[in-house]
């Protein structure tokens, strides 16, 4: 492993469900079919597909939330395993959220709300370096407000500080934009982007969206739990076309 590589994912299969021998009823899918994948650090990827294509299960096994039925994941060349106390704490330090729905916490400072995954890890909690990051994503003035006292858009981009804060090796977003109007979500997107380009951290972003998609470096195509496509350099346009021809293939197989 190259010490430039934020995430490596080695034949990486999830299966839900059991096969029940008493009965013989077996209600096991294969969500992820064995999926193997490297992710230089300084990259934006986007992971798109059909709906039940193993993209929420991906992100989960990538980002320690859920355990791979077999494979192994690697994040910032550390090996993601062990008892549940050691995978909280890894992802603590090695990985950022951003999810749909903001998951901000209501009775805490915008502030509060981004310096939490310092105390969470037991670093040192600077409150400063939390204000700068704010001030990036255009929240300066907004320290001591609460959630609720900020658009959707503003909630998201609090989201992105926080999840900015520790450094993480990689950053996961599961439809980062998918409460947003159109304008909060470009903002969104261009924060997200910036985030990569000019301050190196890796990301990567599940999305229904060909133009959120768009914003990424290259975006990789799922289907049945397998990765099917790449695309480097993405507009919408070719995006939307791979989606849909991935569509039509598999309305052929009968899927
Ligand atoms: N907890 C679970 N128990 C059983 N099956 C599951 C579970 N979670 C997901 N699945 C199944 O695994 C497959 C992949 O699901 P997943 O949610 O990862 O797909 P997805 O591409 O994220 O879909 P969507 O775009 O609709 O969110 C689907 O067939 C789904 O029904």
């Amino acid at each position: 492993m190259t010490n430039t590589e934020a995430l490596r994912l080695d034949e990486v299969r999830k299966v839900y469900g059991d096969a029940d021998h008493t009965d013989n009823t077996d209600n096991r899918v294969t969500a992820l079919a064995g999926i193997s994948l490297s992710l230089p650090a300084g990259t934006f990827t986007a992971v798109m597909g059909p709906s039940g294509s193993g993209k929420s299960t991906l992100l989960q096994c990538a980002a320690g939330l859920d355990r791979p039925t077999a494979g192994r994941v690697f994040v910032g060349g550390h090996e993601m395993t062990g008892s549940e106390t050691e995978l909280t704490r890894f992802r603590r330090e090695h990985i950022g959220f951003v999810f749909q729905q903001f998951n901000l916490l209501p009775s805490l400072t915008v502030l509060q709300n981004v310096t939490l995954p310092l105390r969470l890890a037991g670093k040192r909690v600077e409150e400063g370096r939390a204000a700068r990051i704010l001030e990036q994503v255009g929240l300066g003035e907004r320290l001591s407000h609460r959630p609720q006292e900020l658009s959707g858009g503003q909630q998201q981009r609090v989201a992105i500080a926080r999840a900015l804060v520790t450094s993480p090796a990689v950053v996961f977003a599961d439809e980062p934009t998918g409460a947003l109007d159109t304008r909060s979500a470009r903002a969104v997107l261009g924060l997200l982007r910036q985030a990569v380009r000019v301050h190196g951290r890796t990301l990567v972003m599940v999305t229904h969206d060909p133009v959120a998609a768009s914003y990424a470096d290259s975006v990789l195509f799922l289907a049945d739990g397998r990765l099917v496509g790449r695309m480097a350099d993405p507009t919408a346009e070719a995006v939307a076309e791979r989606l849909t021809r991935l569509g039509d293939e598999l309305v052929q197989k009968g899927a």
